[in-house]
C-alpha cells in the first residue's frame, strides 16, 4: 500500500514537471509557427498562457487481433497544437491526398507535434489539422501522453485578420472550446468533424 502511494506521488511529481516543460516547448513551437505565418513569434503567447493545457494519458494493452480493433478512432485535436510522447509505434496519420493511413515511426524520446483545429482556423487553412488514430499491437502495452494546448474555454479562436484579403477570403467562422464540447456531445462525430462545421462554404 505504502509503495503504491509513493509510486503515485512520484508519478504525479514527474507528470507535473513534464507538463510544465512541454508547455514551454509548445509556446516555442507556436512562436515559430506564427512567425512562419508572418504574424511574429509572440502572436499567440499571451492567449496560450491564459489558455488551457489538457494532458491525456492513453493506455493500450496488447491485443492479439490488432486488425479487429482500434485504440483510438480517427479524429483531429481541437487546440492549436498537440505534443505527443509514445513508448511504441501505433500512431497513424491520414494522408489528406488519398485518405490512406501512414504509421508514424517510433523514435525513442521523440515528441510528435500535431496541428490542431485552432491553428487551421487561425491560419485561414494554411496549416491543416491532422486526422490521426491509434492502432493496437500484439507485442506490448503502448502508452502515449498527449499534451493539448488551446485557448481558454470562452476565448474565441478566429482567423488572423492579417491573413484575410481579396485573394484569401475568410475560410472559417470563429468558435470557442465550449462550442466544440457542445458539438461533440450532441453530434455523431463519425458523420462530420467540428472543423468541417466551421468551414465557410464558397
Ligand atoms: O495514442 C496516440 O497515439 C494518440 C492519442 C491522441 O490522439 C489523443 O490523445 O488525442
Ligand atoms: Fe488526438
Amino acid at each position: 500500500m505504502l509503495s503504491s502511494v509513493c509510486l503515485s506521488l512520484h508519478f504525479r511529481e514527474n507528470m507535473s514537471k513534464y507538463a510544465l516543460e512541454v508547455r514551454k516547448v509548445a509556446t516555442e513551437i507556436m512562436g515559430a509557427i506564427t512567425e512562419s505565418l508572418g504574424l511574429g513569434p509572440n502572436y499567440m503567447t499571451e492567449k496560450l498562457e491564459e489558455g488551457m493545457q489538457v494532458i491525456v494519458s492513453n493506455f493500450y494493452p496488447p491485443c492479439e487481433e490488432r486488425e479487429a480493433a482500434l485504440g483510438l478512432a480517427p479524429h483531429s485535436d481541437f487546440g492549436c497544437i498537440t505534443i505527443l510522447l509514445q513508448n511504441h509505434h501505433g500512431l497513424e496519420i491520414m494522408d489528406p491526398e488519398d485518405g490512406t493511413w501512414r504509421m508514424v515511426p517510433e523514435l525513442p524520446g521523440a515528441l510528435q507535434v500535431h496541428v490542431g483545429d485552432h491553428l487551421e482556423v487561425l491560419s485561414n487553412g494554411l496549416y491543416k489539422s491532422v486526422i490521426h488514430r491509434a492502432t493496437l499491437n500484439s507485442e506490448k502495452t503502448r502508452l502515449s501522453i498527449a499534451s493539448l494546448h488551446s485557448l481558454a474555454m470562452d476565448e474565441m479562436i478566429d482567423i488572423a485578420k492579417e491573413l484575410v484579403d481579396d485573394k484569401h477570403p475568410r475560410g472559417y467562422r470563429g468558435s470557442t472550446f465550449r462550442e466544440f464540447l457542445k458539438f461533440i456531445s450532441t453530434n455523431d462525430i463519425t458523420k462530420g468533424s467540428f472543423i468541417e462545421s466551421l468551414k465557410i462554404k464558397k
